[in-house]
């Protein structure tokens, strides 16, 4: 019996540059990645998107375009994470640490993907091509090294 968890993932991005924050506590802590985390009761996606944004990030944003879905199921796990990923060019304030992130600008040809989740490598140059996508990971944890098998479907 498979439940998903709904989760939220924005990615802020600038002509030349991407906005990552590299977590400092938690699940996926020391990795860089978008601002994002969990739904509270009664909000849309779109909302705790943006809340999650604010709270990492401190940064706000009138519109957030929804650019993919990614579901992952970790081997042996029966909650399937259903990520829902934001791209964003227009924002407002200025990106200052959090509890949770420490924000960071990355020129386009330096993403730190060897210290990011192993799927991001496959999807985000879809994102910085303004391509929607859909991908399904089976994530499997191999010893200490992290390995996943991807499934990804056009759309
Ligand atoms: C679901 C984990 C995950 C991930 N993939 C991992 C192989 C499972 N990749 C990226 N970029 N963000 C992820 N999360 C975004 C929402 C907040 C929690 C972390």
């Amino acid at each position: 019996m498979f439940t998903s968890k709904l989760l939220t993932l924005v990615i802020v991005v600038k002509p030349q540059q991407v906005l990552l924050g590299l977590k400092k506590r938690g699940f996926g802590v020391g990795r860089w990645n978008g601002f994002g985390g969990k739904l509270q009761p009664g909000e849309s996606i779109e909302q705790a998107a943006k809340r999650e944004l604010w709270e990492e990030s401190s940064l706000t944003v009138d519109s957030l375009e929804k650019i993919g879905n990614i579901r992952f199921e970790f081997v042996g796990e029966t909650e399937i994470l259903d990520v829902h990923i934001f791209r964003t060019d227009h924002y407002h304030g200025e990106p200052s640490e959090s509890e949770e992130m420490r924000p960071q600008w990355f020129d386009l040809d330096a993403i730190p993907f060897d210290r990011m989740w192993p799927d991001d490598i496959y999807w985000f140059p879809l994102l910085l091509q303004k391509k929607k996508f859909q991908a399904c990971w089976l994530y499997h944890r191999q010893n200490s090294s992290d390995w996943f098998m991807g499934f990804k479907k056009s759309g």
